[in-house]
């Protein structure tokens, strides 16, 4: 695979003299899809924002398939479609003119066909004709993605496209993500749901302080981060773990009435969960409900960019 976008040594310093980007290198493979992790102001919109030419890089190069972003402004940004994160767009305006005035504003022809064919990918055909106001939210973040294709561009940026999504419009919107992938569409896109990366991300990227932490596979940063933890309520609330459930590492909950147990279901093949359950019941302890839930990013974050203490 070749690379399409490469960032070397980049650093960016805004005028009030903050740096928010201190000596990133990232190579980016045509045809992958990278997610961009990292907490708020780790510098991934500074970080999109130079690599589409927006933000002046203060030292560093970045070329876009092979061409120097700053020198060849127009040529590398028009291989570029970029869907912002918020929604700005004209309530009154058509579906099919909202995307084909896109087109327009990268100076092309204008190209009906084409327009048809990028709503056809996004599901949109059937509102070519409906105004904006009227779209659901999902639909309006399909615009946009619509709006970033319109220029026909081979690396896609998506910031947060599913922040304040629900649940089931998230699932559709990696569905349009991975589609797009098959049609040879390089994505980055930046998050914060873990589930996000591990549902599209072929790679990861993590940023904190302007600094690239790591990029590795998903698979195997999800086998490093993919922890799970099963929350169990009791009856009676208990004062220390009995003997019986030393062997399960369990954690109590400080008033006792629940105790935590941790466990890794990707790089663990048996979870332990069965033999926890009947040491409980040899223990004789009576259960009032069970949780599971898996660490957040913002969790993992705190683990890996946490400050040495
Ligand atoms: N124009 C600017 N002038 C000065 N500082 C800025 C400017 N733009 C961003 N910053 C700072 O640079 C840092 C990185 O910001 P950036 O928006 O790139 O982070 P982010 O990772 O995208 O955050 P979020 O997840 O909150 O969107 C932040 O500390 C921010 O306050």
């Amino acid at each position: 695979m070749s690379v399409i976008v490469s960032v070397k040594s980049l650093t960016k310093s805004y005028d009030n003299g903050f740096t928010a980007l201190n000596g990133v290198n990232l190579d980016i493979e045509e045809g992958e899809i990278i997610a961009l992790l990292g907490p708020n102001g780790a510098g991934k919109t500074t970080l999109i924002s130079t690599i589409c030419g927006i933000a002046v890089p203060t030292s560093g190069t970045i070329t876009v398939g092979g061409h120097d972003v700053i020198k060849d402004f127009r040529q590398t940004r028009s291989m570029i479609g970029l869907v912002p994160q918020e929604i700005s767009l004209e309530p009154f305006e058509t579906v099919f003119n909202t995307v084909s005035y896109s087109r327009g504003l990268f100076g092309l022809k204008r190209d009906p066909k084409l327009i048809d064919e990028i709503l056809e990918k996004l599901s949109l055909s059937d509102k070519r004709k409906s105004r904006v106001k009227e779209l659901s939210g999902g639909m309006r973040r399909r615009v946009l993605i619509a709006k970033a294709l319109s220029h026909e561009p081979t690396v896609l940026f998506l910031d947060e496209p599913s922040a304040g999504v629900d649940v089931e419009l998230r699932k559709d919107m990696w569905q349009v993500v991975s589609e797009l992938k098959k049609q040879g569409v390089t994505i980055i896109l930046t998050t914060h749901y873990i589930e996000e990366a591990e549902a599209i991300a072929d790679r990861v990227a993590v940023i904190n302080k302007g600094e690239i932490l790591l990029v590795e596979e998903k698979a195997h940063l999800m086998s490093r981060l993919g922890r799970k933890e099963l929350r169990i309520e009791l009856n009676e609330p208990i004062d220390t773990i009995p003997p019986e459930l030393q062997r399960d590492h369990l954690e109590r909950a400080p008033d006792g009435t629940a105790l935590i147990y941790s466990y890794d279901t990707r790089t663990e093949e048996r979870t332990g969960i069965t033999r926890l359950l009947s040491d409980l019941q040899s223990a004789g302890i009576q259960l009032k409900d069970l949780q599971t839930r898996q660490s957040t990013l913002e969790e993992i974050f705190v683990d890996l960019v946490k400050e040495p203490s």
